[in-house]
C-alpha cells in the first residue's frame, strides 16, 4: 500500500517526483592507534583529493546554473583542500600521536577553526575561514570513511528534495529547474523554509516529522502542497489523480492571472494595495509576474546571508537600487538588517544565548553595531533616489529604540546632503510590529512614525508564547486567536487616528481566511508572498467592506481561533 506521510502544506501545487534526501550522513568515528603511519598519510592525501576533485565539480555545476557569484564560496573550499600548511599540519599529528587519518583531521581542523574564531570578533573574515574549514573537513572525513554526502547543487534531474529542514544556505543552492518540491521533518507555515518555497513558487510540506525516515533516495513522490498530503511509491491509479488536481490547480493559476494589470480593490469598490514580500532582487520576476502594487517587505539580512563578508555601502546601494528602479515609482519597504534568531552570518559570530528568538538581534544588534547599520542606512538613502524608499526597523519594542535609528537615519541623511549627494526628501520611517508590547502601544508609536507594517509571523509566537517553526506546538501558533485580531485592529486602529499607514507583510496577509477579516479592518496594504498576490485579489473583489467590517467586529468579540474561522466560513465564499 501506497505510505502517506502527511506535515503542514507550505506552498500551493502538485509535484510528482523522485525523492532527494538532502540528510548528512553519520560521519562519527573511533580514534585508534596505528602503527602504518605512512598508510595514513596516503589515505589524507587521497581523501583531500577526491575532495577537491568533487568541489571543482560542484563549483562548475553552481557557476552554471546560479551564477557566478554565488559559486563563489566553493573556490573558498578547494583553496581549503589545496593549503599545504593544512595537510603537513594532520601529516605530522599521524607521525607524533601514531593516530588514524579521521582523528588527526578533526584534532588539526577543530584547531584551526578555534584559532579562526578566537579572532573572528576584530576580522569578520576569520570566522568566514573557520567556515569553510568546517565545511570542508566534513567533505574529507566523508571520503575517508566512505560515505557520500548530498551535493545539492549536482542534482540535474527532477526531484522532491527530502530534508530534517531546509536553511537560507540550502534553499540558496537550489536549482528551480529541477527541483519540483520539498518536504521537510520540522518547520511550521511561516518558517523561512516555507516562505522560500513560495517565492520559488514550488509546492512544499514542513514539519512532517518522519519524512527522511520513511522516504528513500530515488522513490517516487506526490507532493501535495495544497492540503500538505505526501504518497510514496503511489500507484498509477493515485498518479493519475494526483497529476489531474496539479492541472486544476494550474487552471485556477491561469484565471487569477487575468487579474495581474487590475487594482485590488473590494467589491463595493474601495482600494486596497497588495504588495510582495521580497528576500533579494532576484526576486524581481515573480513580483511583475504577479502584478504587486509595490514592494511591501523587502528583507535585506539576505544580502548578508548571501554574502562571504559584510556587504559594502557600494553593494548595497547596487541592490536597493536595482529594486527601486525595477518598481518604478510604486512604494517599496525596505526592513533593516533582521539577523539573529534563526538566521545568522558565519562572519559575524553571535553569542551563544539560550533565547536567541529573546536575545541578540535584528534592531538591538543594529543599534549596538551602528557601524554596520550606518552602512545600510547609508546605501539606502543614497538610492532614494530611484523610486519611492520607505525604510522600516525590525523587532522595535520601544519608543527609545525607534527614535535612536531615526536619529542615526537623520544624521546620516545630513551627512550624505553635505558630501553634495542627492538623495530623496521623501523617504518614509516606519517600523515592523512583531513585538506585543509594540502592538499593544501602537497608539504612542503612531504619533512618532510614518507607517506601520505587522509582522504576524512573529507577532503570533510572541502572543502566544509559540516557536513558529516548532511543529509539536503548532496548535498554538493561531492567526485568528481573537487576542492577535484585537492586536491587529489596535494597530490599524492607532494608525488611522493619527492619520498614518497601516501594513501587514506577515504572512497572515495573504492568508484567504484572514483577509476577509483584515478587508473589514480597514488595513491599507496586504503584502504577501508574489504567489499569493493574485489569489487575494481575486478574493478581494468579492468582498464587501461594511459587511467584512461587521465580520471583523464579530471575530474580534470571539472567543476561540476555530471561532473565527467558522465565522469567516459562514460569511464568505471560498474561492
Ligand atoms: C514578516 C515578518 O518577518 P520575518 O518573517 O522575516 O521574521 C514577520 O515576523 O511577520
Ligand atoms: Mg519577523
Amino acid at each position: 500500500m501506497t505510505n502517506k506521510i502527511t506535515g503542514i502544506a507550505a506552498s500551493n501545487g502538485v509535484a510528482i517526483a523522485k525523492a532527494y534526501k538532502l540528510v548528512d550522513p553519520d560521519l562519527s568515528f573511533e580514534t585508534r592507534t596505528i602503527d602504518d603511519t605512512q598508510g595514513e598519510k596516503d589515505r589524507i592525501r587521497a581523501a583531500f583529493l577526491s575532495s577537491k576533485a568533487d568541489l571543482e565539480e560542484i563549483r562548475t555545476k553552481a557557476e552554471e546554473s546560479m551564477g557566478a557569484d554565488e559559486a563563489e564560496v566553493f573556490t573558498a573550499h578547494i583553496m581549503v583542500t589545496e593549503d599545504p600548511e593544512l595537510l603537513s599540519n594532520i601529516n605530522d599529528k599521524i607521525d607524533s600521536d601514531k593516530t588514524n587519518a579521521e582523528a588527526a583531521l578533526v584534532a588539526v581542523t577543530d584547531m584551526f577553526i578555534g584559532m579562526f574564531e578566537s579572532m573572528a570578533d576584530d576580522n569578520p573574515y576569520m570566522a568566514e575561514r573557520a567556515a569553510d574549514i568546517r565545511d570542508v573537513t566534513k567533505r574529507v572525513l566523508s571520503h575517508l570513511l566512505g560515505k557520500e554526502l548530498p551535493n545539492p547543487a549536482l542534482i540535474n534531474e527532477e526531484v522532491v528534495i527530502i530534508a530534517q529542514d531546509m536553511t537560507p544556505s540550502d534553499t540558496a543552492q537550489l536549482d528551480r529547474r529541477y527541483v519540483k518540491g520539498f518536504i521537510t521533518n520540522v518547520g511550521g507555515r511561516t518558517a523561512h523554509a516555507a516562505i522560500m518555497a513560495r517565492t520559488l513558487e514550488i509546492p512544499a510540506i514542513v514539519g512532517s516529522e518522519v519524512a527522511t525516515k520513511e522516504i528513500a533516495d530515488g522513490d517516487t513522490v506526490v507532493l501535495d502542497g495544497l492540503d500538505g498530503l505526501a504518497l510514496v511509491n503511489p500507484t498509477a491509479d493515485e498518479m493519475t489523480a494526483y497529476q489531474a488536481k496539479g492541472d486544476q490547480y494550474a487552471a485556477k493559476k491561469a484565471a487569477w492571472a487575468k487579474l495581474k494589470n487590475e487594482k485590488s480593490v473590494s467589491a463595493d469598490g474601495k482600494e486596497f494595495i497588495i504588495g510582495a514580500n521580497i528576500g533579494t532582487p532576484k526576486d524581481l520576476g515573480g513580483v511583475a509576474d504577479n502584478g504587486a502594487e509595490g514592494v511591501g517587505l523587502y528583507r535585506t539580512e539576505f544580502l548578508y546571508m548571501d554574502s562571504t563578508e559584510l556587504p559594502t555601502e557600494e553593494d548595497q546601494f547596487e541592490s536597493y537600487k536595482k529594486v527601486l528602479k525595477s518598481m518604478d515609482g510604486k512604494p517599496v519597504t525596505v526592513r533593516t538588517m533582521d539577523i539573529g534568531g534563526d538566521k545568522h552570518l558565519p562572519y559575524l559570530p553571535l553569542p551563544e544565548e539560550d533565547n536567541p528568538f529573546l536575545g541578540y538581534r535584528a534592531i538591538r544588534i543594529s543599534l549596538d553595531r551602528d557601524d554596520i547599520f550606518r552602512t545600510q542606512l547609508r546605501a539606502l538613502i543614497r538610492a532614494s533616489v530611484y523610486g519611492q524608499l520607505w525604510i522600516m526597523f525590525p523587532m522595535v519594542a520601544t519608543l527609545p529604540e525607534f527614535r535612536a535609528a531615526r536619529d542615526i537615519f537623520n544624521e546620516e541623511k545630513a551627512k550624505l546632503i553635505a558630501e553634495g549627494t542627492q538623495v530623496s526628501d521623501d523617504i518614509k520611517l516606519g517600523i515592523m510590529i512583531e513585538i506585543p508590547a509594540a502592538a499593544v502601544l501602537a497608539d504612542k508609536f503612531a504619533q512618532e512614525v510614518d507607517f506601520f507594517s505587522i509582522g504576524t509571523n512573529d507577532l503570533i509566537g510572541y502572543s502566544m508564547a509559540a516557536d513558529r517553526g516548532n511543529d509539536r506546538i503548532s496548535y498554538l501558533y493561531q492567526p485568528y486567536n481573537p487576542s492577535i485580531l484585537r492586536l491587529v485592529k489596535n494597530v490599524i486602529d492607532s494608525a488611522h487616528k493619527y492619520g498614518k499607514f497601516a501594513a501587514m507583510c506577515g504572512e497572515m496577509a495573504g492568508d484567504p481566511v484572514a483577509l476577509p477579516i483584515l478587508v473589514g479592518m480597514g488595513l491599507d496594504e496586504f503584502s504577501m508572498s508574489a504567489t499569493s498576490i493574485l489569489q487575494a485579489r481575486s478574493l478581494m473583489k468579492q468582498l464587501d467592506t461594511k459587511d467584512m467590517a461587521k465580520l471583523a467586529d464579530k471575530a474580534v468579540d470571539a472567543e476561540t481561533n476555530d471561532e473565527v474561522v467558522a465565522l469567516v466560513k459562514a460569511n464568505v465564499a471560498a474561492d
